[in-house]
C-alpha cells in the first residue's frame, strides 16, 4: 500500500525516492513534533513506505485502548522479535495474551512489596559507594541500579561485576539497532557497517550471558518462586522462550526506569528548590526512617515529581501499530495494514495541553483536572491490553530511589555539565554527570 488517503494532510518536505527519511533520521523526535499542528492524523513516508502519525489524545486512545484489537504491534515488534525472540515486550495476539497471563503474577501488588526489600537493599549498596564531592555520572549509577533490581527481582540473579558491565555495554547497541532496523529500510542492516557489526557482538555478549545464568538457575534445582523459577520449573518451555522472556524483561524494565531517574536527577539538580521540598517531605513523612512501599500514598510531592519527570522527559517515546482489519480513525477509513505511530512526548509537551511545556513544574499534577489529565493525555506507560506490565514496578523503584538519595544526598550538575536530550530507543540524556554532597540531618 503506497498512497496516502486525500483526505490525510501529507507532511512537507517529502523526497522523491527518500520520502522524509532524512528528515526522520537526522532528529526523529523533531520532524514528528514538528507534525503535530498538521492535523490529527499525519502521513509521512519512510522511504515508499507510508506512515501514519496520530497526534489527537482521543485518537491515542482509540488505537492503544478502544480499539486495540485492530492492531497489532508492528514493524517494531516484529524486529524484535526475529532479534530477541519472543517474549511479552515483543509477542502479538494470540502469544500476547498466554505471555500476559504467565508473567503477570510476578508483577502482582504483594509481590511489588517483596521485591521493594531488593530495591532498597540496591539502593543502599549503590548510593553507599558515591564518592563525595566528586564527579560522577548518575545516568550510570542509574543503570546499574536498575539492572540489579531487575535480575533480583524476577530471575533471582546475581550477575558477576563482570556481567553487569557487558550488560550495560550491550544493552545499548541491541536496543537502538531494534529501533532503527525498524523504521529504517530492510537493506540497511545487511550492510557490513561499524553500527551493524555492533548489534551482532552485542547481541550475541546479552544472549550469552542470559545463556549461563539460565543453566545456573537450572543447575542449582532450588525454586526461588520468581519468574525464572516459574517457567524453568512450570510447564516445560523451551530454553529459547526462557532466554526470550528474560531477555525482554531486562530490555524492557531497566533502560526505562534508569533513563527516568536519570532525567528526575538532572530536574532536581537544576532546580534546587524542588530538592529542598523533596527532602522537607521526606523529612515531615518518614523521620529517621527508610522508606517502605506502603510510606509511598503520603509521598504526595515525590509522586508529582516523578510525573512531572514522565510527562517531559518519556522515555518510550515511539509506539508502533499495525493495522489488521479496516480502522475508522478520525474521519478516515485505513485499510487493513496500515502503519502508525503514536509518539507520546509530542503530546506531553503540546502547549495546548500542558501550558509552558518545557517547563518542569510538578505543581501543575494540582490541577482540579489532573486526575482526568492522567487518564486522557498522559501515555508513559502506553495504554490498553500492552500497558506496561512493570508499571507499578517502576513507580515503587523510583519513588524508593528518590527517598534514599534525596533524604541523604545533595546532587549538583558537575560545573560545566552540558546535558542534551538523545533519541535513541528511549529519551535519554547525553550523560548526567553530578557532585554529590551528604545532606547533614538532626538524626545523621
Ligand atoms: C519508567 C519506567 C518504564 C516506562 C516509561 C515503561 C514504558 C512502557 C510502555 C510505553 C509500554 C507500552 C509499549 C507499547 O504499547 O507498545 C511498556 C510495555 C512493557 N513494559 Fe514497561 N516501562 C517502564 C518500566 C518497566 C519495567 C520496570 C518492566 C519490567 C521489569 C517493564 C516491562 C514491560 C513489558 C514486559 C511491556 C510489554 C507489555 C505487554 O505488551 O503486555 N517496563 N512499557
Amino acid at each position: 500500500m503506497s498512497a496516502v488517503l486525500p483526505s490525510i494532510p501529507i507532511a512537507p518536505g517529502r523526497l522523491p525516492v527518500l520520502g522524509h527519511l532524512p528528515a526522520m533520521s537526522r532528529d526523529p523526535l523533531q520532524f514528528l513534533q514538528s507534525l503535530r499542528r498538521q492535523g490529527e492524523l499525519v502521513a509521512f513516508h519512510l522511504g515508499a513506505r507510508p506512515v501514519y502519525l496520530v497526534n489527537a489524545p482521543e485518537l491515542i486512545r482509540q488505537v492503544l485502548v478502544t480499539d486495540a484489537a485492530k492492531f497489532q504491534r508492528g514493524k517494531v515488534f516484529r524486529k524484535a522479535r526475529q532479534l530477541l525472540g519472543n517474549g511479552l515486550a515483543t509477542a502479538d495476539n494470540p502469544e500476547h495474551l498466554e505471555q500476559r497471563r504467565i508473567v503477570q503474577p510476578a508483577f502482582h501488588r504483594a509481590r511489588i512489596t517483596g521485591y521493594a526489600a531488593i530495591m532498597r537493599a540496591e539502593i543502599e549498596r549503590i548510593t553507599a559507594a558515591w564518592p563525595e564531592g566528586r564527579r560522577f555520572r548518575l545516568d550510570e549509577q542509574m543503570a546499574e541500579l536498575t539492572l540489579n533490581v531487575t535480575a533480583k527481582s524476577l530471575f533471582h540473579t546475581d550477575f558477576s561485576q563482570a556481567a553487569v558491565a557487558e550488560i550495560h555495554r550491550s544493552l545499548a547497541p541491541v536496543l537502538n539497532g531494534v529501533t532503527s532496523r525498524a523504521l529504517l529500510p530492510e537493506f540497511l542492516e545487511h550492510l557490513p557497517t561499524p553500527a551493524n557489526r555492533r548489534f551482532d557482538e552485542a547481541l550475541l555478549r546479552l544472549t550469552s550471558i542470559v545463556d549461563k545464568a539460565i543453566d545456573d538457575y537450572r543447575a542449582s534445582g532450588i525454586d526461588h518462586g520468581d519468574l525464572l523459577s516459574m517457567l524453568v520449573t512450570g510447564e516445560p518451555v523451551p530454553d529459547e522462550e526462557i532466554r526470550a522472556q528474560v531477555l525482554n524483561l531486562l530490555m524492557a524494565g531497566t533502560e526505562t526506569t534508569a533513563t527516568a531517574l536519570s532525567w528526575l536527577g538532572y530536574e532536581l539538580a537544576a532546580h534546587p528548590a524542588i530538592a529542598d521540598r523533596v527532602r522537607a517531605e521526606l523529612t515531615r513523612v518518614l523521620g529517621d526512617r527508610q522508606a517502605g512501599p506502603w510510606d509511598l500514598p503520603e509521598l504526595s510531592y515525590v509522586d508529582r515529581v516523578i510525573t512531572e519527570t514522565l510527562r517531559l522527559h518519556t522515555p518510550v517515546w515511539l509506539l508502533m501499530r499495525t493495522s489488521v482489519e479496516p480502522v475508522r480513525l478520525g474521519g478516515a477509513d485505513l485499510p487493513a495494514g496500515t502503519e502508525v505511530l503514536v509518539v507520546p512526548p509530542t503530546l506531553h509537551r503540546d502547549p495546548a495541553l500542558y501550558p509552558d511545556p518545557l517547563r518542569f513544574d510538578p505543581d501543575r499534577w494540582l490541577h482540579p483536572d489532573a486526575k482526568l489529565w492522567r487518564r486522557t493525555r498522559f501515555f508513559p506507560f502506553g495504554g490498553g491490553a500492552h500497558h506496561c506490565v512493570g508499571d507499578n514496578f517502576a513507580w515503587t523503584e523510583m519513588a524508593l530511589t528518590v527517598a534514599a538519595v534525596y533524604r541523604h544526598w545533595d546532587l549538583a550538575l558537575a560545573p560545566g555539565a552540558r546535558v542534551r536530550e538523545v533519541t535513541r530507543a528511549f529519551l535519554k540524556p547525553s550523560s548526567v554527570p553530578v557532585l554529590a554532597t551528604r545532606v547533614v540531618t538532626p538524626q545523621s
